[in-house]
């Protein structure tokens, strides 16, 4: 079992779809935990795997009141006739890794063995991301391995290589662009037994009873929005709202559909900091054609959001003439990149 933990939008649910495209003969399993009503991730990742994803749904794993409730899903994950030989549990990007790495190490189940804890790192917020949550210090420090993703987006990777390096404790430091990570790698980093000393049962415990379970956690401040809708969303009018998103609207992902400007394909959307992109790629067949988002960040006035999410949404006007409707959205489009190349 490897957990597979870092902030939002760091880059988790790529690195994931990366190893399920390069993990060689090894059969990978995922628990896949979202934060927010719409499973965004399960979608993202359901393609690849079929029978071999177990998502959570709505809610926060590191809350989950015992590590029965995990075990159920591992249970079907672990089974031999599943023949599956790695289990990477995806954790929101708000969780709690330690929560997670103690219900990992209290399953019951004789099959699963803890794999260790990687923390995804986006290298382009690391500072501001650091600033305004010290707490991802902590997580780093309990690391076995520490992806700093995104290196594509910073002109000179090494300071915060270098800061990265000066918080983990002996946790290999691997830079990467779109999670391109040896699964190798991966699959080999089990903590040893002095890192499963330092984890172990006492210490966590420790740390939730001191501090109370629910108020340190990431999460504690934040507000989530789900917007879904099956009437078509107008691209400028998104456009617009997405331009004068406010500050504290810290992560957006999901699908846009946007009806007759496009029948054919719908559009994966990621905002996260001031970072925005939109994936178009072929409805699959038999989906539902609907616009399915979730937003998260901190002081939020998500009525407010709501409101001007529904403001977005097209009135049906015939668009026969508006071929430039859709530029908007394809300025954020990038040519010829694909994350799991
Ligand atoms: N430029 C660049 N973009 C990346 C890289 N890795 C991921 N992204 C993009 O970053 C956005 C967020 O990636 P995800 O993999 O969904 O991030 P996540 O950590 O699973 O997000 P949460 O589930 O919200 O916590 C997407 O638009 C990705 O395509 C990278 O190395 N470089």
């Amino acid at each position: 079992m490897v957990v597979l933990a870092g902030f939002l939008g760091s880059g988790k649910t790529t690195l994931l779809n990366h190893l399920l495209h390069r993990s060689g003969g090894s059969r990978i399993g995922a628990v896949v935990n979202d934060f927010g009503a719409v499973e965004i991730d399960a979608m993202a990742v359901a393609g690849a795997l079929g029978d071999s994803t177990v998502s959570l749904g709505n809610g926060c794993l590191c809350c989950a009141v015992d590590a029965s409730e995990l075990d159920e899903y591992l249970e079907r994950l672990a089974r031999p006739s599943a023949g599956i030989d790695v289990v990477v549990i995806e954790a929101s990007g708000l969780a709690e890794p330690q929560e997670l790495v103690r219900m990992v190490l209290a399953s019951e189940l004789p099959d699963i063995v803890y794999g260790g804890l990687v923390e995804v790192v986006d290298a382009a917020e690391f500072d501001e991301t650091r600033a305004a949550h010290p707490g991802v210090d902590r997580h780093l420090a309990l690391a076995d391995l520490v992806v700093v993703n995104k290196i594509d987006r910073v002109d000179d990777p090494e300071p915060v290589l270098k800061t990265v390096r000066s918080l983990v404790d002996r946790a290999a430091v691997v830079p990467a662009t779109h999670g391109r990570i040896d699964p190798e790698f991966l699959f080999d980093c089990r903590p040893s037994e002095e890192r499963i000393g330092q984890l172990s049962f006492d210490d966590l415990h420790r740390e939730e009873d001191e501090d109370g379970r629910h108020t340190q956690h990431l999460h504690a401040g934040y507000d989530t929005l789900s917007f879904v809708s099956e009437q078509p969303l107008d691209p400028r009018r998104l456009i617009a709202f997405l331009d004068s998103r406010p500050a504290g609207l810290y992560r957006i992902k999901g699908y846009v559909d946007f009806g007759p400007y496009d029948t054919r394909n719908r559009y994966a959307v990621h905002a996260v900091g001031r970072f925005l992109r939109f994936y178009p790629e072929p409805w699959p067949a038999g989906a539902a054609r609907a616009t399915q988002l979730v937003l998260i960040g901190t002081g939020l006035d998500t009525g407010a959001l709501r409101a001007e999410l529904e403001g977005c949404l097209s009135d049906g006007a015939p668009h026969t003439d508006d071929e430039a409707g859709m530029w908007g959205v394809l300025r954020y489009v990038q040519e010829a990149e694909d994350p799991a190349a």
